[in-house]
């Protein structure tokens, strides 16, 4: 049977990355998607907004939602403090399985933690089973019909605090125009628009930063 995208991405870096570095993991995965084939990671320009959201929220807890194969799982938590956690969730096994393996190779397994399923369940569950209070930052990069719905969610878990940072991906390209509407016109957040590129495109693309008020 032959391979998948994502099996050959995580071939890549298993041949090519320095085991136990993050940042020639994620160099790695951008060498390989942008000379060899298209991939949905983030990327490095939108990785670099995503850097420094992370690096100012200085997040204790921090939650990604859609971790496919792993690539900002990599990048978040090599930014992360001692004792700060990821919480990163997917619901592909077959990507989930590929993301554990990436997040292993780059050595930071301990600060990450993979859970498997779909956010709409996870969300409700991440207080009681994975004991988390509050969240300091959450990265949305899903299906983006699913950023409206789980930041409402987040809020009815009473999940987010005041200053809680929420980062999406992709706002122009494929698009999350109900989210820019949502979060825009809520009084419970502070939004700041951060225009870039689609990942190893030259497409418009933008990455919206949405802090709660409370
Ligand atoms: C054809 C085509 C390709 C790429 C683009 C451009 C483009 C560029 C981008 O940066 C993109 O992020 C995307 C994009 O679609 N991302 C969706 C990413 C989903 C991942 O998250 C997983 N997942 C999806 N919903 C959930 C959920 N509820 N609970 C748990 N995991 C979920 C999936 O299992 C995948 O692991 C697309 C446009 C068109
Ligand atoms: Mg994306």
């Amino acid at each position: 049977m032959n391979q998948s995208k994502e099996q050959r991405i995580l071939n890549f870096v298993l041949q090519n990355a320095v085991r136990g570095d993050p940042c020639s993991v994620v160099d790695t995965i951008d060498k390989y998607c942008s000379q060899k084939e298209w991939a949905m990671n983030v990327g490095d320009e939108k990785g670099k907004i995503l850097d420094k959201t992370v690096q100012e929220a200085n997040p204790s807890v921090a939650l990604e939602l859609g971790t496919y194969c792993g690539y900002s799982a990599v990048r978040i938590s090599r930014l992360l403090k001692a004792g700060a956690r990821l919480l990163t969730v997917e619901f592909n096994p077959e990507f989930a399985a590929i993301a554990k393996q990436m997040i292993e190779f780059a050595g930071v397994q301990d600060k990450v933690k993979l859970l498997e399923g779909p956010s709409e369940e996870i969300i409700p569950q991440l207080k009681k089973k994975y004991e988390v209070d509050t969240l300091d930052f959450v990265f949305l990069d899903h299906w983006k019909d699913r950023y409206t719905p789980d930041t409402i969610l987040l809020q009815e878990c009473n999940l987010l605090r005041k200053g809680s940072v929420l980062l999406a991906d992709n706002i122009i390209f494929p698009g999350a125009p109900d989210f820019l509407n949502y979060v825009r016109k809520s009084p419970h957040f502070q939004c700041t628009n951060y225009p870039s590129h689609l990942e190893y495109m030259q497409v418009e693309d933008a990455m919206e930063k949405a802090v709660f008020l409370g």
